[in-house]
């Protein structure tokens, strides 16, 4: 799967997900990076699945894209499921290579407040930090833990000022912002409850 086109000098938002459903509040968080960054465009990365979480609980990758591609529809999101077609696992691993490929884009790495709350476990995640800036859109309920997590407190002094979110993507790694309200509270957890999935892709056998 080839990546798509970013001219010489474009930013770049880098938004990945399992998207396992994509919900509102991924247009949210993705709209909201878009315009406080001032991106050219949101590249939104299909995982082929996040190491942390549980192998089998996740829609194939096929069903995962389409479905984004659907919800983000519009001219300055591009969607694409290249992790998967390189093998990449580790977002380290789809960094290196996107700027090793893309040297003269800006790339942001962008994420909600709940991943930033348990960054400290992803793998090579100082070196991440060192790789590119990164945006983290707030959630409801997960604000203050992120704030207060290792990865933030390790990075304290690397934060941006938020009424400087604009100048993010030119600043040089470590440097990070924390993108206040509005909030959006969807969640694909809820999603898949609320479908009677109950958090698994596996239906109940019968009887249960
Ligand atoms: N409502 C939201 N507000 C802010 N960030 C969000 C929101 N929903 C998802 N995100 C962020 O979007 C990225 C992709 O999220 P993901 O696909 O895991 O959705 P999710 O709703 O968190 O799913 P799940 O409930 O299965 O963990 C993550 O960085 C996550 O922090
Ligand atoms: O590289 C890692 O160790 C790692 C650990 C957890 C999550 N990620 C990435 O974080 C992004 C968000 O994942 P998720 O499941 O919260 O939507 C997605 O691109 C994952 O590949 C990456």
């Amino acid at each position: 799967m080839a990546l798509p086109p970013a001219p010489p000098g474009r930013i770049v938002g880098l938004y990945g997900g399992s998207f396992n459903p994509p919900h509102r509040g991924h247009l949210h968080v993705a709209r909201t990076a878009l315009v406080r960054l001032r991106l050219d465009c949101v590249w939104w990365l299909v995982t082929p699945g996040n190491p942390l979480k549980p192998e089998g609980g996740t829609a194939p990758l096929p069903e995962r894209l389409a479905a984004v591609r659907r919800l983000a529809a519009e001219p300055r999101m591009k969607v694409t499921g290249f992790e998967a077609a390189h093998g990449f696992r580790y977002t380290y691993e789809t960094l290196r290579f996107l700027v090793t490929q893309r040297p003269h884009t800006r790339f942001v790495w962008i994420m909600g407040a709940d991943s930033l709350a348990t960054f400290d476990r992803w793998q090579r995640w100082r070196d991440i930090a060192r790789l590119v800036p990164i945006a983290v859109v707030d959630r409801p309920r997960f604000g203050l833990a992120a704030l207060a997590s290792p990865a933030a407190r390790t990075y304290a002094d690397a934060r941006l000022a938020e009424r400087d979110a604009a100048t993010l993507p030119f600043r040089a790694a470590p440097t990070w912002v924390f993108l206040h309200g509005p909030l959006d509270s969807h969640s694909s957890t809820a999603l898949r409850a609320a479908n009677g999935c109950g958090g698994s892709a596996t239906p109940p056998g019968p009887g249960a």
